[in-house]
């Protein structure tokens, strides 16, 4: 790892300042869980933010506000320029459609081949494109992840590893605006873990998406971040690079880079 370089962009040196996903004083409580208590962030356009927290912060639940699978009780949340806290089911399925997912076990269709994982998914999209079009993109995606030659595969015969790749294959097949990344690392050996944060830093390159990583990784928060803001007891408790986040004097915090 010491040869990669980290991501030093922080929020003002970034060369395109308009941001495309924008949280403000945001509050979701199930009960008596209060589980986000006013959060207010921003994502700038071609920005990688990590979500960085303990179990049960709420990182998922933020996520599931900004897709409008969760409804917030209270607060703006404005994807895309639109406030998703306001659209109908139709009109959510349109911001859906342009946002990538990377499930943490890659959620990929069991009694599908990689092919028709991808297939399946592109045809969800709403996409008219003939079959030699799904085809190249098909390859182009898989290319991009480096598993072009396991496009007969079923999902039983990948590694974790690899199926996190199809995974984010599937992702990128739709050539999203948006990318977003639940747990990315999570459950693999350290190599393969580091495959998947080169693969991140390429992705950013070559698609130039916008993506939020969810992770309690702090290689992958390190590595794959260009800001990152720290979740907890549904509140952000910190905001800023990952130098920023290490050297925090706040106990909680440094607790979180001593474990
Ligand atoms: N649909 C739901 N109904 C009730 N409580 C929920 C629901 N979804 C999430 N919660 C609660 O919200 C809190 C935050 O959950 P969330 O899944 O966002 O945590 P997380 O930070 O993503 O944790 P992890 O790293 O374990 O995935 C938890 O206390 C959880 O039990």
């Amino acid at each position: 790892m010491e040869t990669m370089a980290k991501n030093t962009l922080k929020t003002g040196e970034h060369p395109n300042h308009q941001p495309l996903i924008m949280f403000k004083e945001v509050y979701k409580s199930f009960g008596a869980n209060n589980v986000l208590n006013g959060i207010s962030f921003s994502v700038n356009k071609g920005e990688n933010l990590i979500i960085l927290g303990r179990s049960g912060s709420g990182k998922s639940v933020a996520v599931k506000c900004l897709v409008g699978l969760t409804k917030a009780d209270k607060g703006e949340i404005t994807v895309m320029g639109k406030d998703v806290t306001k659209l109908n089911e139709q009109e959510l399925n349109q911001i859906r459609m342009k946002i990538g997912f990377l499930f943490q076990n890659g959620a990929l269709y069991d009694s599908m081949t990689v092919r028709q994982n991808l297939a399946f998914t592109l045809e969800h999209n709403n996409r008219n494109l003939s079959k030699a079009e799904v085809d190249t993109a098909i390859l182009e995606a898989l290319t991009n992840v480096g598993l072009a030659d396991a496009i007969d595969k079923m999902p039983s015969e990948l590694s974790g590893g690899m199926r996190k790749r199809i995974g984010l294959a599937r992702a990128l097949i739709i050539k999203p605006e948006i990318i977003i990344y639940d747990e990315p690392t999570a459950g693999l050996d350290a190599i393969t873990a580091r495959e998947i944060i080169e693969l991140i830093r390429s992705i950013k390159v070559k698609y130039n998406a916008t993506s939020i990583i969810i992770t309690h990784d702090l290689t992958c928060a390190k590595y794959t971040g260009d800001r990152i803001i720290v979740l907890k007891d549904g509140i952000i408790k910190a905001e800023g690079s990952y130098d920023d986040i290490e050297n925090n004097t706040d106990e909680w915090i440094k607790s979180f880079f001593q474990k």
